[in-house]
């Protein structure tokens, strides 16, 4: 090796790197990149707002189809404009057989996200407004997607348990209706609503990676399937969506209350990450994990299973008793797996059933991207050598 490589100097204060070429903000940190209308967050006093409309209130009285027509349109539906919006919504739910089919021969060996992945690029082949980029067009889009994700996630639990795919029914709500085609039956009202609720408090949330990774696609001028793509495949990461289910088996490794404490001293000890716990804009509780915990709460109580609510409660009092000094604070992962686990679904099916509800976020937030759009195209700074003579081979 001949060639000399430049000595740099790089040193962190956490979120700059000096950088020989000036600072680099680390993870692109606070760093603005839209305008949005869409929702916002107070971070150190833990609020979350969809349209204006404070996540508390809507929690307590709207449902996923009526906050899903919020973060499209911008303003809640009247009777009417909802009936109509959960009847385009019903009426899309159904798969293309050859989508079907790629579920079918990937679910037994393939991890659901992966396979919404392959599905939702699948479906791109049939949908007849693919190349159409206008906002008419992607609206149509987005509601075909948010429409077939939790039939593609139903699919894929049901292919690799040799069952067959249950086709969707128009008269079921969103939520109902993935569980019926889930497990093969109607829920009772009490499971519909956790899984409404989750889908409520997850419809989106400003920009966080697998946002960013949708406008960065978008922003090319890409069509709205591929840009979902970007969001599904950046969502599966357990420092973001996957973190519902590295929680799950945190709790279910913990195995009972009272190993709780003592397996979280020793984790931290060894300076690893509780998962379900911290968040890059909450410095404080995060407000849907507060509204969740209390479902949580009531669903373990209804199910006759308070064990893994009661591990969960003792890992939440170490970390508000060690942790929140720092600004870490349970966040919604830290609850949401609890309410899945107790519905029976097997724990890769909760990143998933978060892109189900980020898909109404991800598509709102490409659409308005595209009305003020420019391509993303950031640099880097640059520390390897220039100019270095090219060897032949039989010579190095
Ligand atoms: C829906 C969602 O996506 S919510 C997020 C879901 N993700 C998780 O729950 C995974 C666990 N949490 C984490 O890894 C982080 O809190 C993140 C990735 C969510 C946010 O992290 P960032 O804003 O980048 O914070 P960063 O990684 O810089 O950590 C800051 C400090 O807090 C500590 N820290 C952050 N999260 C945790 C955690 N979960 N457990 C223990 N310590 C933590 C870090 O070790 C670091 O400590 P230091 O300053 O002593 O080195
Ligand atoms: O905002 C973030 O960084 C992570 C996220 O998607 C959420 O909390 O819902």
């Amino acid at each position: 090796m001949s060639e000399t490589v430049t000595k740099v100097e790089i040193t962190t204060t956490g979120k700059v790197i000096q950088s020989p070429c000036g600072p680099i903000i680390h993870g692109l940190e606070d760093v603005l990149v839209k305008t949005t209308a869409i929702s916002d967050i107070d971070g150190r006093k833990g609020i979350l707002w969809y349209r204006g409309y404070n996540i508390n209130d809507l929690a307590k009285y709207s449902n996923f189809e009526e906050t899903a027509y919020l973060i499209f349109n911008g303003r809640l539906p009247t009777r009417t404009e909802l009936e109509s919006f959960k009847s385009m919504l019903a009426k899309e739910r159904d798969l293309p057989d050859e989508v079907v089919s790629t579920i079918r021969v990937l679910a037994p060996r393939a991890h659901p996200m992966h396979v919404l992945e392959a599905a939702v690029a699948g479906l791109a082949a049939f949908d007849p407004d693919i190349n159409d980029n206008s906002p008419e067009a992607n609206f149509r889009k987005a509601v075909r997607l948010t429409a077939k994700l939790p039939s593609i996630i139903a699919a894929h639990y049901r292919f690799s348990r040799k069952l067959d795919y249950i086709r969707p029914k128009e008269s079921l709500a969103h939520s109902a209706n993935f569980l019926y085609m889930m497990f093969g039956q109607e829920p009772d009202s009490t499971s519909a609503k956790a899984i409404d609720l989750y889908l409520v408090l997850h419809i989106d949330h400003e920009v966080p990676a697998s946002t960013f990774a949708t406008l960065v696609s978008i922003s090319t001028w890409t069509d709205l399937y591929s840009a979902i793509v970007s969001g599904i495949a950046t969502l599966k990461g357990p420092l973001h969506g996957g973190a519902n289910e590295a929680a799950m088996k945190q709790y279910l490794e913990i195995g009972s209350p009272e190993k709780a404490r003592p397996y979280v001293e020793k984790l931290l000890g060894e300076g690893k990450r509780l998962m379900g716990v911290g968040h890059r804009v909450y410095k404080a509780y995060d407000p849907r994990a507060k509204i969740y915990k209390e479902l949580v709460r009531e669903l373990s109580q209804s199910k006759g299973n308070m064990t893994y609510y009661n591990i969960a409660s003792e890992v939440e009092a170490v970390v508000l008793e060690k942790l929140a000094s720092k600004g870490l604070y349970p966040n919604i992962d830290f609850w949401s797996g609890i309410a899945m686990y107790l519905l029976g679904i097997p724990y890769e099916y909760y990143t998933p059933i978060f892109a189900m509800s980020r898909v109404v976020g991800w598509s709102a937030h490409a659409m308005e991207y595209l009305n003020q759009h420019r391509l993303f195209r950031p640099r880097a700074c640059y520390v390897g050598p220039h100019d270095v003579p090219y060897v032949p081979i039989e010579k190095r």
